[in-house]
């Protein structure tokens, strides 16, 4: 399966935090959740795949190529929706239009207008005039119409309403009808995630800790609970994490198979979500990609 972009040991360290050793793949045609609490290192990973921010080490390729020699065609073929206000805010979209659209090969007026209707977008209206899901709507609708085989969206969901955000996600998802479409995306919100990511890469302060499709995250990551006197030395190296109570324990495991070996029918095994494991990982100390 082809990677649309590849992290070779990417290290960016600031004073007090850093991201570190990052070794990150997104496959084509499918959708990527990049996953972390605030402060996990989310953006500035994503500002190194933009080429926004230079790495201090490692190796950023997208499309299999490099920053150094092909930014113009990496940027053609690339749609960055991120947080905040990405265009001047005193510009509507039909002054931002003649703005971007000389600036690709691609752009295709046709499919803007079909965009700019389909998200019922207005195009006399000040962006600072409109809602942030609009705001998002009409970032998307331009990466759209330059045919962006990469969409790279920095918390596109956050601070969207419920409903207005599970619209967006169905965009999302109908989006990828088009297989050659790559779509990555980075959320604090699990359920977002568990809604539509194919693949899941999860940061923890500044470190990969996760990086795995969906199928293989339900398989290896359970939440085992049982009685107390089943734990020692040995049997607890099948968890990530374990919480005890008078009552019994309750851990996680990276390692369903193992679990099922050492403990067979004497422990409870559910279904890790996405938000246990964040929460598990957070306290565990134990790493694994
Ligand atoms: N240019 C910078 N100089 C110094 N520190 C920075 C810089 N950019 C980010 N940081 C720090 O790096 C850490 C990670 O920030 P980052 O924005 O990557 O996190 P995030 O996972 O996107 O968080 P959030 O979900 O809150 O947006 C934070 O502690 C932040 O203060």
């Amino acid at each position: 399966m082809e990677n649309v972009v590849e992290l070779k040991g990417v290290t960016k360290a600031f004073k007090g935090f850093s991201v570190d050793d990052i070794n990150l793949e997104v496959k084509r045609g499918f959708i990527t959740g990049f996953v972390g609490a605030n402060g996990a290192g989310k953006s500035t990973t994503i500002k190194m795949m933009m080429n926004l921010l230079k790495p201090d080490h490692g190796e950023v390729k997208v499309f299999g190529l490099d920053y150094k020699t092909n930014e113009k065609e990496i940027k053609e073929r690339i749609g960055f929706v991120y947080d905040g206000n990405v265009f001047y805010e005193g510009l509507n979209l039909k002054d931002i239009k003649q703005i971007v659209a000389p600036a690709y090969k691609q752009w295709d007026d046709e499919l803007f207008n079909y965009y700019i209707d389909r998200f019922d977008l207005p195009l006399n209206k000040a962006m600072k005039k409109l809602s942030k899901g609009m705001q998002m709507k009409a970032s998307l609708a331009i990466a759209l119409s330059h045919h962006a085989e990469l969409i790279i969206m920095d918390e596109p969901t956050a601070g969207l309403d419920p409903i207005f955000r599970r619209e967006f996600l169905d965009l999302l998802q109908e989006l990828m009808i088009d297989s050659n479409r790559t779509i990555f995306f980075s959320s604090h919100i699990t359920t977002d995630l568990d809604r539509i990511a194919d693949y899941i890469a999860f940061i923890q302060d500044g470190e990969l800790v996760v990086n795995q499709s969906i199928e293989e995250v339900a398989e290896n990551y359970a939440i085992v609970k049982g009685e107390l006197e089943l734990l020692d030395q040995d049997t607890e190296k099948a968890f990530v994490e374990v919480r005890r109570a008078s009552t019994g324990f309750e851990a996680l495991t990276n390692n369903l198979k193992e679990v099922n070996d050492i403990f067979g029918d004497s422990v409870v095994i559910e279904n890790a979500t996405l938000e246990d494991i964040m929460y598990y990982l957070r306290k565990g100390g134990v790493h694994h990609v």
